[in-house]
């Protein structure tokens, strides 16, 4: 027989996120360093281009609802937008692991860029569905934030990351949040801010060992 040992909640991957606001900040200090500068400045540039293509998105998916684009910009605040970079390292017993563990984003949107590797999935009708990677192609994902702005209407995906056997997958997300201290108005929430959110999520992570999300601000009864 043979014994296997499962590792739960380890999450086989490495990286780091940077705030793309303080990026320019750091310009002078990478004088010395010509790979680190254009590294910087590539981030810089991919940023600006993630944060114009968020934009668009969001007054389409808006517009797309029947709200006021106007009314509802100030809860895309490009500036909160962030990098994630991660690399996710092969791994030889990829059942006892997970490449990122399923949950759902807290953001307005995700802007995923992934290689050609899979690994990706959606939970969707109560299955897990593999998201074939395409070459040169973005992966969406709507996050809690935009969940409630549309009243429900656009779902946060529940997603995972699964750990593969031989490949190495990379993958840079752009994630992009309501600005910290606005309230959201939501037929089916009672008002809160990102911050209040958040505050929620790290509290439930202490106490109960994992986020809760939405459910924490639904209203019983909804708005109309
Ligand atoms: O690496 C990916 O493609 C997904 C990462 C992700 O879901 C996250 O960082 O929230
Ligand atoms: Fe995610």
């Amino acid at each position: 027989m043979v014994m296997k040992r499962s590792l739960p909640n380890l999450n086989w991957v490495e990286g780091f996120s940077v705030r793309l606001s303080q990026l320019p900040q750091l310009q002078g200090d990478d004088d010395h360093d010509p790979m680190l500068k254009s590294f910087r400045c590539l981030l810089e540039e991919y940023g600006r281009h993630m944060a114009r293509l968020a934009h668009t998105l969001f007054d389409v998916l808006i517009t797309n609802l029947g709200m006021d684009p106007a009314l509802c910009a100030p809860y895309l605040s490009e500036s909160t937008g962030y990098l994630r970079l991660y690399r996710y390292p092969p791994y030889p017993d990829p059942d006892q692991v997970s490449g990122l563990e399923a949950h759902t984003d807290s953001s307005v949107l995700s802007i995923l860029n992934e290689n050609v590797v899979g690994g990706l999935q959606v939970f969707k009708d109560e299955r897990w569905i593999d998201i074939k990677p395409v070459s040169d192609t973005l992966v969406v994902n709507m996050g809690d934030m935009m969940q409630a702005i549309s009243n429900d209407e656009y779902k946060s995906v529940l997603h995972r990351v699964l750990a593969l056997k031989r490949e190495e997958r990379f993958s840079i997300c752009y994630f992009v949040y309501p600005p910290g201290d606005l309230m959201i108005q939501s037929t089916n929430y009672r008002p809160f801010t990102y911050n209040m959110y958040m505050d929620q999520v790290r509290e439930d992570r202490e106490t109960i060992g994992g986020k809760v999300g939405l459910p924490r601000f639904m209203l019983s009864e909804p708005l109309n």
